[in-house]
This record gives C-alpha cells, structure tokens and sequence, in this order.
C-alpha cells in the first residue's frame, strides 16, 4: 500500500476536486443510465454525493473497506459492510446498472475487493494511479503512482514560508 512520503504531491482544492467530480459526472452521464451508486467508504461518500446530485441518482448504497498498515498485514483489506442482495440484483444482477465510486484508485486492491462482489457494475474514480487503472472504467485524472494525492478534507490552511526562505 502506498504511504503519504511519496516523492510527489498532488495537493487537491475543495474548488478542484468539485470540479473533477463534476467532470466524472459528465463523462458518466454519456454512458448510460445508473440505478444506482454504490460509495466505497469514506472517501467515495464526497464524489459519490456529486454524481448523484449531478445524475439524479437517489439510490446510494455503501460498502465499507479499511485498510490495515500495521507491520504484520500491511496493506491488508477488511470489508467491515459489504453490499445488500438488493442492490446487486437491481438490474438483473451481479450489480449491472450500478456505479461504483470511488476518490482515487491506486493499487487496485480495494477496487478489486469490490468489483468481485459486482462484476457487472461500473466502477468510477475522480483520480487513477497507473496500478489500479486497469480495474477503473471512467476517470478524470491520471497521476504517476509516485505521487500521493492530498484531499481537501485531509488539509487545512496553514502559513507558507515565503520561497526565498527557501520554501520548496
Ligand atoms: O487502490 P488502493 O491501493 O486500494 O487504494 C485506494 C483506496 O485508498 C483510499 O482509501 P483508504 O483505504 O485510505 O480509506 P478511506 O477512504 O477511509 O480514507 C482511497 O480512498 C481508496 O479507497
Ligand atoms: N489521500 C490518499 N489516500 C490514498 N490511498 C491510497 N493512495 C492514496 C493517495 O494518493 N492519497
Ligand atoms: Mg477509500
């Protein structure tokens, strides 16, 4: 599992992460009609209440994930919800016309726990690395897998030194 010292840092607005949330769900809207989204917990809950506000889409189920990164399972994933029958057969099963939504994909580990439960659905990330590219059918933005991506939720604002103090 990647780590937040990554050599690269992608820095994501409130302003841009709606942006490229919205861009998701004008891409998605030409590719058909959704029954219903599916949130990867807790970072899917932000984009997913965009594109279902964008698509109309009132139908929002969650799956919960943790990942565990202590030094014996490191990167280890725990569904702690999975998703209702109900759900899944929506459009005549194994999760056809459901979106699933997600922040970012990076490994494709938890994507790939996912997507096992809905082979049929579509999965949707606002942000890819090259390793879990292969698991997302639509997403906005590409970034190298060096990078880490810092969420709006994740920061605050705090001072910056000026550069000729020598800021990076
Ligand atoms: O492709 P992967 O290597 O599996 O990584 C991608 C996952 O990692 C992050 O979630 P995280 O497990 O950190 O939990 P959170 O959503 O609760 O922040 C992110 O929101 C994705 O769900
Ligand atoms: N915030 C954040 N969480 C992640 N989980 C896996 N990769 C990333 C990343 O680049 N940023
Ligand atoms: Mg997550």
């Amino acid at each position: 599992m990647s780590q937040p010292n990554q050599p690269k840092a992608f820095p994501v607005s409130w302003d841009q992460f709606h942006r490229d949330a919205r861009a998701l769900a004008w891409r998605l809207a030409g590719q058909g009609h959704w029954d219903a989204i599916v949130a990867i917990t807790r970072g899917g809950l932000v984009p997913a209440a965009i594109v279902a506000r964008e698509l109309d889409i009132r139908l929002i189920e969650t799956v919960c994930v943790a990942s565990y990164h202590d030094y014996k399972s490191q990167g280890e994933l725990k569904v702690m919800k999975g998703v209702s029958e109900d759900v899944i057969k929506l459009g005549g099963g194994e999760g056809a016309g459901v979106l699933i939504v997600d922040d970012l994909v990076d490994t494709g580990k938890t994507a790939k726990v996912v997507r096992e439960m809905m082979p049929k659905a579509h999965m949707a990330t606002v942000y890819a690395k090259p390793m879990g590219r292969p698991l997302v059918d639509t997403f906005i933005t590409e970034v190298s897998q060096d990078t880490w991506i810092y969420f709006p939720w994740d920061m605050g604002l705090t001072f910056q030194p000026p550069i000729r103090d020598g800021a990076a």
